[in-house]
């Protein structure tokens, strides 16, 4: 079967439970919620991984607020993201009627290119028979392409949705590498904190050799543990990133793991790796790998 990858987002009134659907879809992995000013323009804030496919789950900013959306016109962050995303899921909960609310948002995604499906969240919350009530009712609301009961609490069906989500996405190279799941701003971010931290010291040794990419980010409680790559060109260059017996890396270390935890408002646990990709400044492939 064709690989497929595309971009996905979760729209709805509040409390239909949006964030919650979004952290349960991609893990425990990603629920770093970043309230910095995003400098892109998709706020990415999970990729589901399958074996021949990749949804990539992004935020609406303007909908983190959306009790002023509603009232107001759609502002043009929000309108450009529904534009560019291949799905949007209407959220509603399964332990509220469908309103004025919901039939305001499906209009208006309705006018989009995107496929519009309808997500009944926190399906735990009601009896079946009023499950089934509500899923007509919001089959009344639209002509949804598909309809899917969920629940983020109990897991159920979240495999289903990811399936429906997938099925209206193009067909496309991947997106992201393997096991990449980030909010992309934050990591982009911590990349340049620890190349900073690395070329302290060592700018004139190796100015531009130097690059960084954050493979994971796994936020624990109070804790975000950032497993990161350091790339040199050469294994000499290693030994001078790394130093007399770690002594230098474990500088680096501690150096953007105080600026990380700024960032995040977290404790950080932060895991380097010195790796030599040879001359990846000349080879295009690791160019692409290392983000440039
Ligand atoms: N029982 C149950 N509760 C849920 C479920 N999903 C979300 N909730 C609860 O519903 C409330 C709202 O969930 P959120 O994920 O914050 O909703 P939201 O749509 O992101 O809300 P806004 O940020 O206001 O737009 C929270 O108290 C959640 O704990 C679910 O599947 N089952």
């Amino acid at each position: 079967m064709d690989y497929k990858a595309g971009f996905a987002c979760f729209v709805g009134r509040p409390n239909a439970g949006k964030s919650t659907l979004l952290n349960a879809l991609v893990g425990q992995k990603i629920a770093i919620t970043s309230n910095r000013p995003q400098t892109t323009r998709h706020v990415i804030r999970g990729v589901v991984h399958q074996p021949d496919a990749q949804v990539i789950l992004v935020d609406t900013p303007g909908l983190h607020r959306p009790r002023t959306l509603l009232g107001e016109r759609l502002g043009d962050l929000v309108r450009q993201t529904w534009s560019e995303v291949d799905v949007i899921g209407l959220c509603m909960p399964a332990d509220e009627d469908v309103g004025r609310g919901d039939r305001f948002i499906a209009a208006e995604v309705g006018e989009l290119k995107a496929t519009v499906i309808a997500v009944v969240t926190k399906a735990d919350l009601v009896p079946r028979e009023k499950l089934a009530a509500r899923l007509l009712a919001v089959q009344e609301l639209h002509p949804f392409a598909d309809i899917v009961p969920v629940s983020a609490v109990s897991g159920e069906n979240l495999d289903r949705l990811i399936e429906v989500l997938t099925s209206h996405l193009p067909a496309s190279p991947q997106l992201y590498p393997d096991g990449m799941i980030t909010d992309e701003p934050e990591q982009v971010l911590i990349a340049e904190m620890v190349r900073e931290a690395a070329l302290e010291g060592v700018r004139d040794e190796l100015p531009h050799s130097i690059a960084v990419v954050v493979e994971e980010l796994i936020r624990e409680g109070n804790l975000t543990k950032v497993y990161a790559d350091v790339y040199v060109e050469r294994s000499s260059q290693k030994a001078i990133v790394i130093g007399h017996r770690g002594e230098r890396l474990k500088g680096v270390g501690t150096k953007a793991r105080g600026e990380i935890e700024e960032l995040l408002g977290t404790k950080v646990y932060l895991d380097l790796h010195v790796r030599v990709a040879k001359d990846w400044q000349r080879d295009p492939r690791q160019l692409r790998k290392l983000g440039f």
